[in-house]
């Protein structure tokens, strides 16, 4: 054995058909990358999808991925920055899909560069993206739900190095722990509206839509990142669906405040004896053409 299971293949359902039926689901970022692998899953269980993100290429290949499962979609230009531009977004969903039931903050900006080399609109984008994005987007749904006197579920995308920080991301992990922090907050304030509030922290899932710094392109980078993780892979996007979907469906009832992690055990494999410590900027060089900022 080198490593957990291998999980049932992209199309197999974890939840009975039609557990999202009737039911709109919105997903910041659900163009691309992981959010898209989740906005399907709820697709596939019969959601509408909405894919709140701010570009149009996105918008075209989230909604073709959704409508390829049979579902209906509609695909809405916003910056999660903008609160007011999330209010014009949400009456553009409600008149195109119906109210949103769930929404996933999915949503996110990131480069790793070293702390101190971060510029001050580097560090605005990457929390104003991640944790004021997923604040207003999450308080203009339960206003609305609560209005509608509908329950509904909030799902936030998270990392797993919100809890031990790490190099090279003090803007994301710092947003991230927020975010983390947020979802036990929301979730006390809102369980007596019927609205749970949950988040999900994935460990290493490459895929063709991130950034180039953060990507395993070739089939050794990607044997090789496998390595590092005690299940011996790395994450399929569905099975971050499948999460997903579980979370916001009715079988997770009873669970609210709390942020899964899943990342084939990766956080937790730290031992007495770690292998050579390996600087920040000897991780992350600045490359060629980077920006002189000193
Ligand atoms: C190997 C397996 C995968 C491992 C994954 C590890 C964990 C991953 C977590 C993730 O969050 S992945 C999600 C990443 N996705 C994205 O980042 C996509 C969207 N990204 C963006 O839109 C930009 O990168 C952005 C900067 C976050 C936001 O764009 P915006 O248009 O608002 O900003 P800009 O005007 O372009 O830039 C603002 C500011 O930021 C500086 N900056 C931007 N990119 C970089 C960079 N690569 N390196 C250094 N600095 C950067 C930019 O220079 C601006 O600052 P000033 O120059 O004006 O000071
Ligand atoms: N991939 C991985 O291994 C890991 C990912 N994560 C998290 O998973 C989530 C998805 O990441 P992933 O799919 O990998 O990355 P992607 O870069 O593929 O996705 C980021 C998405 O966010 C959208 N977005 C970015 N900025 C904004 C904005 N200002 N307003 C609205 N939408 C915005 C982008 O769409 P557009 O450009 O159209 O606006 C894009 O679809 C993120 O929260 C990330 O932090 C966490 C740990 C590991």
């Amino acid at each position: 054995m080198s490593g957990l299971p291998v999980p049932p293949p992209l199309g197999t359902a974890m939840l009975p058909a039609g557990t999202f039926a009737g039911q709109v689901v919105a997903v910041t970022g659900g163009g691309t990358g992981l959010g898209k692998a989740i906005a399907v899953e709820f697709a596939r269980l019969g959601a509408a999808v909405a894919v709140l993100s701010r570009k149009p290429e996105h918008h075209a290949k989230g909604v073709a991925a959704i409508e390829v499962v049979g579902a209906k979609a509609g695909a809405f230009a916003v910056d999660v920055r903008d609160p007011e531009a999330i209010a014009v977004a949400f009456d553009e969903v409600e008149a195109a899909l119906g109210p949103v039931d769930v929404l996933v903050n999915n949503a996110a900006g990131n480069f790793p560069q070293p702390a101190e080399d971060i510029s001050p609109r580097g560090w605005r984008a990457v929390t104003d993206i991640v944790l004021d994005g997923t604040f207003f987007a999450s308080t203009e749904f339960a206003r609305r739900a609560r209005a509608g006197g509908r329950p509904g579920a909030v799902l936030n995308i998270a990392a797993t190095y919100a809890w031990t920080g790490g190099p090279g991301t003090a803007h994301s992990a710092a947003a991230k722990a927020g975010v983390v922090n947020l979802t036990q907050s929301l979730a006390v304030e809102w369980a007596p509206d019927g609205i749970r509030v949950n988040g999900l922290a994935p460990g290493l899932f490459p895929h063709e839509d991130v950034p180039p710094q953060m990507r395993a392109d070739t089939p050794e980078g990607l044997a090789s990142l496998a390595r590092t993780v005690p299940a011996g892979r790395v994450g399929s996007p569905h099975e971050l669906g499948w999460a997903a979907t579980f979370l916001c469906s009715p079988y997770a009832a009873y669970l609210t405040g709390h942020t899964l992690v899943l990342d084939g055990g990766n956080w937790l494999r730290r031992g007495l004896r770690m292998p050579d410590f390996l600087p920040v900027r000897e991780q992350f060089p600045p490359p060629p053409d980077a920006k002189d900022r000193s």
